[in-house]
C-alpha cells in the first residue's frame, strides 16, 4: 500500500512563498509526475513528501499518516536522486545492501533482498564491481536497486535522468515504467521535460509559480488543457495560440480570416484559439499565413508561418509542396479547436 495525499501544502523560505497552497491525492499504485518549467516548485514539493524540507502549512499523509512530523527514514519512502549518490568504495552489493545494514536486517535477509533486486534491474553480472566500472545507465539501475531492496511503499525520483545522454534517457524511460509495472509501488516523480510525463505517467501534475495548473492523465492534458499554460506546455511542437475575436458565433483573427466553430457557443469578445500543429490541413480559406520554413522530417512536414505579429507551426502527415515567402490557407479541424479568455488564459469550451 502507498498512497499520498497532499493537503493545502505551503512553503516559504524567509518571507517568501514559493509553494501557495498544493491538493493532491495519489492513490496507492499510481505512477505520478510532477512537471513545470524550472522553479515551479516540483523539487521542493517532492523533498517535503520525502521528509528533506519543512513543511511551511499544510499536511502530507503518506498510507493516511500524517508525516509532516516524521524524519525521512521513518516515512516509507525511498528516494532516487539525479546524482545517484552512491559509495564509490562500496561494491554495487554493497551499496544495495547498505540501507539493509543500516536498519539492521539479517545478513541472509540483506543477501535475499539484494538478489531479488538485481535479478529484476539485471544487474546480476555487475554485483561486485565498484560505481567507477559502471555506465552511467548501470548507476542508475543501482540507485534504483538501493531503493527496490527497502520495498518502500512509495518511490520518489527527483529528474534522475537528466545526467543521461539522449539515447540512455530514452532506454532508461522505459525500464523505470517496466519496472513500475511489474512492481506497482506507488511513484512520484520529478521532471521538467513533459516528453518524460507525457510517456511514463498514469497522471500527470502541472506545476507553474508555485501552484498546480492542472491535474489529469496525459491524454486528458492534451486533448483538453484548462488553461493556455497547460496548452503550451504539453506537445511538441507546443500548441498554437491565435488572438481574435468571437463574432457572430464564429472565430475572426485580426486580418479578417474567419474559422467555424462546429456548433461551440462562446461568448463574443476577444479570445485566443488553440491548434495543435496536426490539427491544420491546407485548404481554399481558413488562416491566410506566410510560409518562413518548410522541414520534412520523412513521416511528416512542418510550415513554421506568419500569421499577422506571430508565427504558428503546422505539422502534416502529406508531403507539403510549400516554398518560403508562399501564403496558404490553414483550415483548422473544427472538432479540434481550443478557445480561451483573452485575459486569464481560462479554457472556455468542454
Ligand atoms: N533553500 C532555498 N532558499 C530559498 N529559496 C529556495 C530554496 N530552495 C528553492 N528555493 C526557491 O523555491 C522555488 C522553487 O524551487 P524548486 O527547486 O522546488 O523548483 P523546481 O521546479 O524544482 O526547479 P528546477 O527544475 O530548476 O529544480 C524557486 O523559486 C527557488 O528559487
Amino acid at each position: 500500500m502507498g498512497t499520498v495525499t497532499i493537503s493545502d501544502v505551503r512553503k516559504s523560505y524567509g518571507g517568501l512563498e514559493v509553494l501557495h497552497g498544493i491538493d493532491v491525492a495519489i492513490a496507492d499504485g499510481e505512477f505520478v509526475v510532477l512537471v513545470g518549467p524550472s522553479g515551479c516548485g516540483k523539487s521542493t514539493l517532492l523533498r517535503m513528501i520525502a521528509g528533506l524540507e519543512e513543511i511551511t502549512s499544510g499536511e502530507i499523509g503518506i498510507n493516511g499518516r500524517v508525516v509532516n512530523d516524521l524524519r525521512p527514514k521513518e516515512r516509507d519512502i525511498a528516494m532516487v536522486f539525479q546524482s545517484y549518490a552512491l559509495y564509490p568504495h562500496m561494491t554495487v552489493a554493497q551499496n544495495m545492501g547498505f540501507s539493509l545494514k543500516l536498519a539492521r536486517a539479517d545478513k541472509a535477509e540483506r543477501a535475499r533482498r539484494v538478489a531479488e533486486a538485481a535479478r529484476i534491474l539485471d544487474l546480476e553480472p555487475l554485483l561486485d564491481r565498484k560505481p567507477a566500472q559502471l555506465s552511467g545507465g548501470q548507476r542508475q539501475r543501482v540507485a534504483m536497486g538501493r531503493s527496490i531492496v527497502r520495498d518502500p511503499a512509495v518511490f520518489l525520483f527527483d529528474e534522475p535522468l537528466s545526467n543521461l545522454d539522449a539515447k540512455l534517457r530514452v532506454a532508461m524511460r522505459s525500464e523505470i515504467k517496466a519496472l513500475h509495472q511489474r512492481l506497482g509501488t506507488t511513484t512520484v516523480y520529478v521532471t521538467h521535460d513533459q516528453i518524460e510525463a507525457m510517456t511514463m505517467a498514469d497522471r500527470i501534475v502541472v506545476m507553474h509559480d508555485g501552484i498546480v495548473e492542472q491535474v489529469g492523465t496525459p491524454l486528458e492534458l492534451y486533448d483538453t488543457p484548462a488553461n493556455t499554460f497547460v496548452a503550451e506546455f504539453i506537445g511538441s511542437p507546443a500548441m498554437n495560440l491565435i488572438d481574435g475575436r468571437i463574432e457572430g458565433g464564429r472565430f475572426v483573427t485580426p486580418g479578417g480570416d474567419v474559422v467555424e466553430l462546429a456548433g461551440r457557443h462562446v461568448a463574443e469578445g476577444p479570445v485566443r484559439l488553440g491548434v495543435r500543429p496536426e490539427h491544420f490541413a491546407v485548404a481554399e480559406t481558413g488562416i491566410a499565413v506566410r510560409v518562413v520554413t518548410v522541414e520534412p522530417t520523412g513521416s511528416e512536414t512542418l510550415v513554421t508561418a506568419r500569421v499577422g505579429e506571430g508565427e504558428l507551426v503546422a505539422a502534416f502527415r502529406e508531403r507539403i509542396q510549400a516554398r518560403p515567402g508562399e501564403t496558404l490557407h490553414l483550415h483548422p479541424d473544427p472538432e479540434q479547436l481550443h478557445l480561451f479568455d483573452a485575459t486569464s488564459g481560462e479554457r472556455l469550451n468542454p
